[in-house]
């Protein structure tokens, strides 16, 4: 077998897809959502792996910028689109994109990369760790109450079509963004990615709904959501899907929920990804009966370990040198000492001893604060070697707000 890998050409671009779509189960995306899919791919840093004139193996970088703990928006390649033809699988093609694509990201000079796994146990062995974490949930509203805080009364809530909503959205997205660690700034075409709405894709909802929160005329949040009509012999059994939400303020955000958890004849509001710190569960009466989940969210992985943690801040004075092992990039590996605080950091190599001992994905997964070096010391994937530096670095790392994405790439 004889293939090339190479940067992808943009008009091999509905080859290249289809052999994504294939790898992914064969269906194709829906017509909007693959032209959205079109417009963003940054083919000069897309890679393809032909054989002959079929495509093989794919692999995608989005440019992003990445809030990390202290609000720095740090440039992160959001790795996407990889797949391996069944025919192709398991003889080192998904390796050679990875090897290619991080020697790639180094050159551009971005400390990070950042992805999300269809299976989280592909990316491990090429230094990726899970750094944030999602709660799923189901308020069944028939039973849980909603204890809003005072002034909820004076958030005025209006429908606006989705279509039109963007203008108004982006901005509070824009806004929160630099607050939670783990939410990308969106570049201009990414404000098509919440409000999809293929007819295929709805599986028996209404379409997209977008309801907007503002106080004294000004915006301060809003919701994208879908209801889901069901009837039984005992009565209206419908279920609202949060799609987003975001309030600028607590009181704003405590108004969408309220409003999402009366809306007439349902019974249940769904939502898939939150962050988990998120306010819902202290506002409902009964957060057991909602099922909370968590699974992680995004994966982190340090292409510059001195670089990237330069970039972010700690939350507490920390001075810890780290010895790091990275058998995929080689560059990392060794002794650094990171000295930093709430202003800043530094962090350089050094010969002095370590004080802890750890490989790359360990510090991919604590880079954002969501993901705990003593948890991860716990099942042995960190060795503490001087006394007290576990405890110190794991509490620097922190992040006083979760970090969480957003959204998928
Ligand atoms: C960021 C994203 O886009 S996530 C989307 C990832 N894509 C998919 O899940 C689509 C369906 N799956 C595929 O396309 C392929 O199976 C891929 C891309 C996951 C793997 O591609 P391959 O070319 O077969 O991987 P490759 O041969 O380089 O394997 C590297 C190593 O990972 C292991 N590996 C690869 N995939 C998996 C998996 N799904 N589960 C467990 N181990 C795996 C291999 O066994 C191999 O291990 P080894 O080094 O110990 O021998």
């Amino acid at each position: 077998m004889t293939t090339e890998l190479r940067v992808l050409d943009p008009s091999e671009w509905d080859r290249w897809f289809a052999a994504l779509e294939l790898a992914f189960g064969g269906l194709a995306e829906e017509p909007e959502e693959r032209a959205l899919w079109r417009d963003l791919t940054e083919c000069g840093r897309s890679l393809g792996v032909w054989d002959g004139d079929r495509a093989v193996g794919t692999a995608g970088a989005f440019s992003f910028r990445l809030t990390v703990p202290g609000g720095a928006a740090v440039p992160a390649a959001g790795v996407t689109m990889v797949s391996v033809a069944g025919t192709h699988r398991r003889r080192g093609l998904l390796t050679s994109m990875m090897r290619r694509q991080l020697d790639d990201v180094r050159a551009l000079g971005e400390p990070l990369a950042v992805l999300t796994a269809s299976e989280p146990v592909i990316y491990g062995r090429f230094g990726y760790g899970a750094a944030t974490w999602s709660q799923r949930g189901t308020i069944d509203t028939t039973r849980v109450r909603l204890d809003v805080p005072a002034g909820t009364d004076e958030v005025a809530l209006r429908m606006v079509p989705a279509e039109e909503s963007t203008a108004v959205t982006e901005a509070v997205y824009a806004r929160m963004a630099p607050l939670r660690p783990g939410t990308t700034l969106r570049a201009p075409g990414w404000e098509r990615l919440p409000v999809l709405d293929a007819p295929g894709s709805r599986n028996g909802s209404s379409p997209l709904l977008c309801v907007v929160a503002e106080r004294a005329g000004e915006v301060v949040g809003y919701a994208y959501y879908t209801i889901r009509a069901d009837w039984s012999w005992a009565g209206a059994n419908g279920s609202v899907g949060v799609r987003e939400l975001r309030g600028l303020d607590p009181v704003a955000e405590a108004a969408l929920w309220r409003f999402l958890c009366s809306v007439d004849l349902t019974t249940t509001v769904r939502f898939d990804s939150r962050p988990v710190d998120d306010a819902w569960q202290h506002l409902v009466s009964d957060v057991r009966r909602c099922e909370p989940t968590v699974r992680e969210g995004l994966f982190a992985r340090l292409v510059d370990v001195g670089a990237a943690l330069e970039a972010r801040t700690y939350q507490a004075p920390v001075d810890v040198v780290f010895e790091v092992a990275d058998a995929f990039c080689p560059w990392n590996a060794g002794r650094w000492r990171l000295s930093g605080d709430a202003k800043g950091a530094v962090c350089e190599r050094t010969s002095d001893a370590a004080d802890l001992s750890l490989s790359v994905r360990e510090l991919g997964a604590a880079y954002l604060g969501g993901t705990s070096l003593a948890a991860l010391a716990g099942a042995g994937r960190v060795a503490e070697l001087r006394e007290g530096a576990l405890a110190e670095a794991s509490l620097a790392f922190g992040s006083a707000v979760a970090p969480w994405l957003p959204h998928g790439f």
